[in-house]
């Protein structure tokens, strides 16, 4: 814009038309703007500007659709014409002739004819103005909305796995699941190296701008993961040889590998308190946008852990239907201590279902009962939040001797009190006993007992080393049915075997209670040391109580005392629900960014469309060109980059959600703008992907 200069000195400039009208509609510094402002009506009268509509005339519905969302604007500054026709030097419009998948969804584009142009009303394109409607007669882009049947679902080629059709076998509790990624056999895998998302934000956002507080528009981050997802979910041939009692195109489910260990440094660690920067309520970091990071990183060692494999390991390769077998104790020790035989517990993936799955092998067990094995249905039946679920027992000779093997689910990074509280494990310290924790388990153990008992069933393996952790301050009794199936036939009651289970719980209480205080070298009863312990009067009575009244300890009783504790634990663990479900929210978009992300950088500056008129200036998918400029590539008035997360996660959520608004879209050169509906950049988006995945 030329102002308030001194007439002669641009008269040059009075015949090019004010890029203010062109772009806005007006120019509010008229009076003194040197550029020309009478425009006129249409391109006839302004010859210095060569204003191409782009018509999209829909071969279905060749009635003009007022409803135009996308309108391009192609504006030439070449040196006036006297010329009253089109300016032929101006880019024209490539009738596009890409075929689309459907004939609903085919368009075609056409220069304006000459009736059209010469009717044109003058063109308001105020954009901030709420009265902003795009008039022309033929609408740019107005392809009709696509058909809900039409719209692809983003499936990878060639694989036997839709999104749709993928076998989601989640477990019902939420532990891991093998069965929704694709495997390796899939031309878009996700396990290969050069998925390794690295985004890492930690730029201040500021939320000035109102679109981000839209309810309607969740602003959702963007990236969460180093690894791949944990699962695996179509079948594929078996990658193993023969050996292992299987022909050797035997369909197996993929046991998802990490050939990649985990890379912190892909995202930066928060800054300590002092060295964070103050935020105003509108202002929010990258961090605050994301799942916590050490949330993050427990469940990326959890994924880790269960990717885990070991490549050539000398153990066997197939035991029943379970293979990839990774030893979980990191002890590598085999105790009979528990069980009366070495018992060693494996990680392993079920051929079956794709499910990983934590099994336990018992060493040498000879002349197990058919109905021994059996007897271990009635687990099944037990359903609680508190007891690690056992899914089946069988006999194998996999490893050449007579081992017994049960199947429950697996829970990774798990570790059992005996390694949390008292075993130290590199620089991890054992965990301090506290008496909220105390009350924790105490809680959650009856609950265990409860739910077994009820089953006309007995834990027998209430021990330190057979109550795992499997989250931070849930925990579990695992290993239960073994001693089922190994002491059957014993002639001891059920009552006295749910009797020994209230008298185990009771000591591994104590033990834990008494693992706070120095008790080595104290000669006193075990109600002595209760009182010393540092815990309220409250729960050293209810541990006197069950220690000195055991034999008349019931769990309904305990279930009375404990009462206020239990709402207690049950607040807890309310609160706890929240926060996860809370993070989870928060990250609930991720996938939907994701994918659409991924179908933008499948379509986008792909060497094949250079010459491809429909990636030109004038072509039907510049649009996405713009849009990607106008999300990643917008710089300030010095020419620096602009990285703003909020920006980005904005957009791509309106353009993922279709919604009305427009935006202007300009080129870097700024010699074409596009005025969009998020709504119209969709369809156009859609389209290409279709197209490329024809
Ligand atoms: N269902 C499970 N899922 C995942 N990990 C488990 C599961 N059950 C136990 N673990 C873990 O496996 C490891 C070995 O467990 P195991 O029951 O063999 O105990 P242990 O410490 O080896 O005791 P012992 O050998 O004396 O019986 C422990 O770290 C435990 O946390």
């Amino acid at each position: 814009m030329v102002i308030g200069k001194p007439p002669g000195q641009f008269d040059w400039a009075k015949d090019i038309p004010c890029k203010n009208i062109t772009i806005y509609g007006y120019c509010k510094h008229q009076d003194k703007c040197a550029y020309k402002h009478d425009i006129g009506v249409n391109a006839k009268s302004s010859p210095a500007v060569s204003t191409t509509l782009s018509t999209v005339n829909n071969n279905n519905n060749n009635n003009n659709n007022n409803n135009s969302s996308t309108t391009t604007t192609t504006t030439s500054t070449a040196t006036a014409t006297t010329s009253h026709q089109l300016n032929t030097a101006a880019p024209t419009f490539i009738p596009s002739n890409v075929s689309r998948p459907t004939s609903s969804s085919t368009t075609t584009f056409s220069t304006p004819s000459s009736s059209q142009t010469g009717t044109l009303p003058k063109k308001k394109f105020n954009f901030d103005s709420p009265s902003f409607t795009p008039n022309v007669a033929s609408n740019s882009f107005n392809t009709p909305p696509p058909n809900p049947k039409d719209v692809p679902t983003f499936v990878p080629n060639s694989t036997e796995i839709t999104e749709n059709n993928a076998d989601n076998h989640y477990h019902s509790d939420g532990k891991n699941n093998v069965n929704s990624t694709p495997t390796v056999n899939q031309v878009f895998n996700f396990d290969t190296p050069s998925f390794t998302p690295s985004f890492t934000p930690n730029n201040t956002v500021s939320f000035a701008n109102n679109v981000h507080h839209n309810p309607d528009i969740p602003l959702s981050p963007a990236i969460s993961h180093t690894q791949p997802s944990t699962t695996a979910g179509t079948s594929i041939v078996n990658p193993y040889s023969t050996g292992n009692g299987l022909p050797q195109n035997e369909i197996f489910f993929a046991q998802p590998t990490t050939a990649y260990p985990l890379q912190y440094h892909l995202y930066a660690p928060v800054p300590p308190p002092h060295m964070q920067l103050p935020l105003q309520p509108n202002e929010r970091n990258a961090q605050s946008l994301f799942i916590p990071n050490d949330l993050r990183e427990k469940l990326q060692l959890k994924n880790e852990a269960s990717l885990q494999v070991l490549p050539h390991s000398k153990l066997p390769q197939l035991v029943d239907v379970y293979h990839s077998l990774v030893p979980i104790d990191q002890k590598y020790e085999k105790s009979a201590r528990v069980y009366g035989v070495p018992s060693s517990l494996y990680k392993v993936c079920s051929n079956i279902d794709g499910n990983l799955y934590a099994l336990r092998r018992l060493e040498g067990v000879k002349h197990i009962n058919e109905s021994a094995i059996a007897s271990v249905k009635r687990w099944q039946n037990v359903k609680s939040a508190n007891v690690v679920k056992l899914y089946l027992a069988f006999t194998n000779m996999a490893f050449n001797d007579n081992s017994l093997f049960l199947v429950y689910d697996y829970y990774p990074c798990s570790s059992t009190l005996l390694e949390a509280h008292f075993q130290p494990s590199g620089i991890r310290k054992p965990e301090i006993i506290s008496e909220n924790i105390l009350w924790s388990y105490i809680v959650q153990l009856t609950n265990a007992l409860v739910a077994i008992h009820e089953k006309g069933l007995a834990a027998r393996t209430i021990d330190l080393s057979k109550v795992i952790i499997t989250n931070k301050g849930r925990i579990r009794l695992s290993g239960c049915g073994v001693l089922d199936i190994l002491n059957y036939g014993e002639d001891k009651k059920l009552e006295e075997l749910q009797k020994i289970d209230l008298e185990n719980f009771t000591k591994l209480i104590f033990d834990l209670a008494a693992s706070s205080i120095p008790t080595r070298g104290i000669d006193k009863s075990q109600v002595d040391i209760v009182k010393l312990l540092p815990f309220s009067d409250n729960f050293k009575n209810v541990l006197i109580y069950m220690i000195s009244d055991l034999s008349n300890l019931t769990l309904s009783k305990l279930q009375s005392i404990i009462a206020p504790q239990i709402m207690q634990t049950m607040n807890d663990l309310e609160n706890a629900n929240d926060y996860i479900e809370g993070q989870l929210t928060r990250e609930l978009e991720n996938s939907r960014l994701v994918r659409l992300m991924i179908k933008l950088g499948f379509i986008n500056e792909r060497p094949g469309f250079a010459n491809d008129p429909s990636w030109s200036e004038t072509g039907d998918r510049y649009p996405i060109k713009l849009f990607r400029d106008y999300v990643f590539h917008q710089v300030d008035e010095n020419g620096k980059a602009v990285v703003d997360l909020s920006h980005v996660l904005s957009c791509l959520n309106k353009l993922d959600a279709g919604i009305d608004e427009t935006i202007l879209l300009v080129s870097p050169d700024e010699k074409s703008c596009v005025i969009a509906s998020y709504k119209k950049l969709k369809e156009i988006v859609d389209a290409a992907f279709r197209d490329l995945s024809k």
